[in-house]
């Protein structure tokens, strides 16, 4: 087009007459030639450089083009990090997640370094009286996540520490201080971090990030809500229930969740104090104060029957690793282990039902909370899963093989079974007979599982996803930030996480752009004359000053 418009104009001068005026030859009619393009049909000889040095650009341009787009997607396919460390009752664990993003915007994790995670005990909870001390326990942790995550990657690798139950039970000025003392660690730990990113989760979030987790590995997130599966979690200091529910919930304890097209209504609630261990210490707790003390008929009037405890085991004053536990544990000298599966079933029954006279408006399966009626499959995790391994039973069994196991053990002498469990430290091997028993009581005569029910899955992975709920929440703020990038384009093309067609046509602009201009600034510039003697035009170079 230009070309053709640039040849009008020159073709429109004055063409000279066969008879020229009458002039002095040696003057010329000077003309600068700023429009290079009228030149190119008069000179082919000097124009030819021009289009060359163009198609030169081009092709580099669009080298360029495609170098910057494998780069951008390589990188934004390149292996990441993100860690979260769990404040739990028993311990503080740190978790470094490998993960890329692929084209579609999917989190694809790499969970083959198995050890990509370390607990370190006791949890966050027992540096109430020293909180400083919190620095030497997340010192080792953080250690450990720098040995992790290539150092070039620290500044942009994210690290959360979210606290459960253990931080939950304590007052909240003391986990206030404690958390405190965790940010300023934090803060100068190499990782990405901002304050309010150091807090104490409420149980149902838990929940929800362990169902969300749960389904991840599924492959039923982002599915049908009715295709998806439960969770059930037995911690140390909590138990959480989450479920998508069609029943109509009290907005306390109901969540709703947005995954792809679909929107999941869950029921999610914490049950503090529930959790295996803080139950356990419960259970002791309340058969010292005859609470419910199976031994009433006991010749011994001072000693208390423990129901929960293999005969033979010796009491002695033992120190749990719970960190809210300050005390020594209450087993003395007082409790007399005399294990009997059902009476310790009972007494489990008696913990899991304490306040449910305040329930009166709604139902309630555990203490005085409401509950809707299950729905669906579920996976029971945690210490249901450490349970169920120990008695050596199937991934689907059935709570009525859970019962068989339980009797056996709790009925069997201690000196056989330590003999029996040599790889296991006593403090561990002394809770199977009451964890059995406190199963039973929790999913069939609380939750109404019946024993030969195939709904449950005891598991803590699945394939080689760990069911674990700071994956869940690890999971759901990397979806939210994706799913934020897709509306915020200008976040999109300067992190280099997710580029766009946008991303390329600016790129490719800018290349070209710079392109044109060095091939103009290589353009000769030059200065057309009439030739009086020879009777034509005459292109010819004139230098830059
Ligand atoms: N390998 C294991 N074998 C047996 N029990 C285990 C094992 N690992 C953890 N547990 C038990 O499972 C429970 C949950 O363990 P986890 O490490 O998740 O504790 P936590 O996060 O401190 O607990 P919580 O969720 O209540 O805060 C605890 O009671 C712990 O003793």
């Amino acid at each position: 087009m230009r070309r053709l418009h640039a040849r009008k104009r020159v073709d429109s001068k004055p063409k000279p007459t066969t008879d020229p005026p009458k002039m002095d030859p040696i003057k010329f009619q000077s003309r600068p030639s700023s429009r290079s393009t009228a030149l190119f049909s008069r000179n082919p000889r000097q124009s030819r450089p021009t289009p060359y040095v163009f198609a030169i650009s081009i092709v580099t341009s669009l080298a360029l083009l495609g170098f910057s787009y494998i780069f951008l997607f390589s990188s934004a396919e390149s292996t990441k990090f993100g860690i979260i460390i769990d404040g739990g009752s028993t311990g503080t664990r740190i978790h470094v997640f490998r993960y890329r993003v692929d084209r579609s915007k999917t989190l694809v994790f790499d969970f083959k370094q198995v050890s990509d995670s370390l607990k370190v005990n006791p949890g966050l909870s027992a540096y109430g009286e020293q909180p400083e001390a919190v620095s030497d326990s997340l010192g080792e942790l953080l250690e450990f996540g720098r040995k992790k995550v290539p150092k070039e990657q620290w500044g942009e690798t994210e690290i959360r520490l979210m606290a459960t139950a253990g931080l939950r039970l304590l007052d909240v000025e003391l986990q206030d201080k404690i958390l405190e003392e965790c940010r300023k660690v934090l803060r100068v730990s190499g990782f990405k971090f901002h304050d309010e990113w150091a807090s104490v989760i409420t149980g149902s979030d838990e929940g929800v990030y362990a169902w969300i987790v749960a389904n991840y590995a599924l492959g039923t997130l982002g599915g049908n809500p009715l295709d998806t599966t439960g969770i059930i979690e037995l911690g140390g200091a909590s138990a959480q229930v989450t479920f998508v529910s069609s029943e109509f919930m009290p907005s306390k304890f109901s969540r709703s969740i947005k995954f792809g097209n679909f929107t999941y209504n869950l029921y999610s609630h914490s049950f503090l104090h529930f959790g295996l261990d803080v139950a356990h210490e419960s259970l002791r707790e309340t058969l010292i104060k005859r609470d419910f003390s199976p031994a009433a008929d006991s010749l011994h009037k001072e000693m208390y029957i423990d129901p929960c405890t293999p005969k033979g085991y010796l009491p002695r004053s033992s120190n749990l690793s719970l960190g809210f536990v300050a005390e020594k544990s209450k087993y003395s000298s007082e409790l007399q282990a005399r294990g009997n599966f059902s009476e310790c079933r009972s007494a489990a029954l008696r913990l899991l039902h304490k306040g449910k006279e305040k329930c009166s408006n709604y139902h309630c399966y555990l203490g005085s909370v409401f509950m809707p009626k299950l729905q669906g499959n579920f996976l029971a995790t945690e210490n249901f899963f450490y349970t169920s391994k120990f008695f050596r039973l199937r991934q689907r069994a059935f709570l009525s093989d859970l019962m068989m196991a339980g009797q056996h053990f709790c009925g069997e002498d201690w000196s056989k079974l330590k003999k029996k469990h040599q790889s296991l430290d006593e403090e561990e091997l002394l809770r199977y007979c009451f964890s059995s028993a406190y199963i039973v009581a929790l999913l069939h005569d609380s939750l109404g599982i019946a024993l030969d029910d195939e709904r449950i899955s005891f598991a803590n992975q699945v394939e080689n996803i760990p069911l674990d709920w700071a994956l869940g929440a690890f999971i759901l703020q990397s979806t939210a930030k994706l799913d934020g990038q897709e509306t915020d384009w200008i976040t999109t093309i300067f992190s280099g996480e997710s580029p766009t067609l946008f991303s390329m046509v600016a790129i490719s602009a800018i290349l070209m752009f710079v392109a044109w201009s060095i091939s103009k600034w290589r353009k000769p510039q030059l200065k057309t004359v009439y030739d009086l003697e020879k009777g034509r035009y005459i292109v010819s170079r004139i230098g830059r000053s």
